[in-house]
């Protein structure tokens, strides 16, 4: 059974970054919740950015008190995302107006050299059967070719810490997409899925995570599972809802590794990093 390495380095300064990262390329989504304080950091690796809807909103509104910027107007200017994907019922009418008017200074720039700037808008208001988040992913899994799909991970902040019904949205989507990485983030912790077709070994970045952590199957149960590198490891074990699952569990090593009959959620506090 072929390894995935995982990794949260995207949590460290760009600088910091390990050399055998397993990921080449970040692509950040940015949901309707608060931004998280690590943001710029997450903003700085992603060479994509998507705002579902709303989400738009919060980087208008965040991104300057979070950066300690005294300027709003020169933080607005630097953090543009390359798209806004949703049903636009979200996204407050003058925060459309400013991403998309960047669209005319793309314009301006082409003509008079000005900075080159500007939000593609894509409106799905007519699509009221999947979430924003799914309408994002959708489009990052068509756009990416398949041999280039283990190279890249989703981060997408404000996926946890809000209302059930839309973090359990968030959630069905690791199982929709569960040949890309995708990584659900908060400001306490994050949730990657592990699928049962693969070994998995964690690569702990502790000076940002843990050491709390969690391990569990949700759709369908798990008949063996088992780990190395916790506190309180699984040997063969049984896990479903119900009966067993594992949390508050503690990372006891570097290196974490798991190997499941199942699919199963990992997830992983963070500390307090700014
Ligand atoms: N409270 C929340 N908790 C977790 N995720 C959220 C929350 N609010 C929004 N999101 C995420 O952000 C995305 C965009 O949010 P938005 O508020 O635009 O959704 P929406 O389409 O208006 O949903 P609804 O009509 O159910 O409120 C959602 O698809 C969801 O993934
Ligand atoms: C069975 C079923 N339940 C709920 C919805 C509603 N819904 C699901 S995703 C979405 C878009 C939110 O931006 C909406 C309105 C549906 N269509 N089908």
């Amino acid at each position: 059974m072929d390894v995935i390495m995982h990794s949260s380095s995207f949590l460290l300064p760009k600088l910091y970054q390990p050399v055998n990262k397993p990921v080449k390329n970040y692509a950040l989504v940015v949901l309707n919740q608060h931004l998280p304080r690590f943001m710029p950091r997450l903003w700085d690796h992603a060479n994509l950015r998507i705002c579902a809807d709303g989400g738009a909103n919060h980087i208008f509104d965040e991104m300057y008190q979070i950066t300690n910027d005294e300027d709003k107007k020169s933080t607005r200017n630097k953090y543009v995302p390359e798209i806004i994907e949703g049903d636009m019922d979200s996204i407050r009418p003058e925060v459309k107006l400013f991403y998309s008017s960047q669209v005319l200074l793309f314009a301006l720039w082409f003509l008079h050299c000005l900075p080159s700037q500007g939000s593609k808008i894509s409106d799905k208001s007519h699509n009221q059967e999947t979430t924003d988040l799914h309408k994002c992913i959708s489009r990052i899994h068509h756009c990416t070719p398949d041999d280039e799909k283990p190279n890249l991970c989703v981060l997408v902040t404000g996926a946890l810490g809000g209302r059930f019904d839309h973090e359990a949205a968030n959630i069905n989507v690791l199982y929709l997409f569960s040949d890309m990485r995708i990584v659900l983030l908060s400001d306490d912790c994050l949730i990657r899925l592990l699928p049962r077709t693969h070994r998995h070994e964690l690569y702990i970045e502790s000076s940002v995570e843990g050491p709390h952590c969690g391990l569990f199957p949700v759709g369908a149960p798990s008949t063996s599972t088992t780990t190395t590198g916790l506190k309180w490891n699984l040997s063969e074990s049984k896990m479903r809802f119900g009966s067993m699952i594992s949390t508050s569990n503690i990372v006891q090593s570097e290196k974490v590794t798991v190997e499941s009959d199942a699919d199963l959620l990992w997830t992983i506090s963070l500390r307090n990093l700014t």
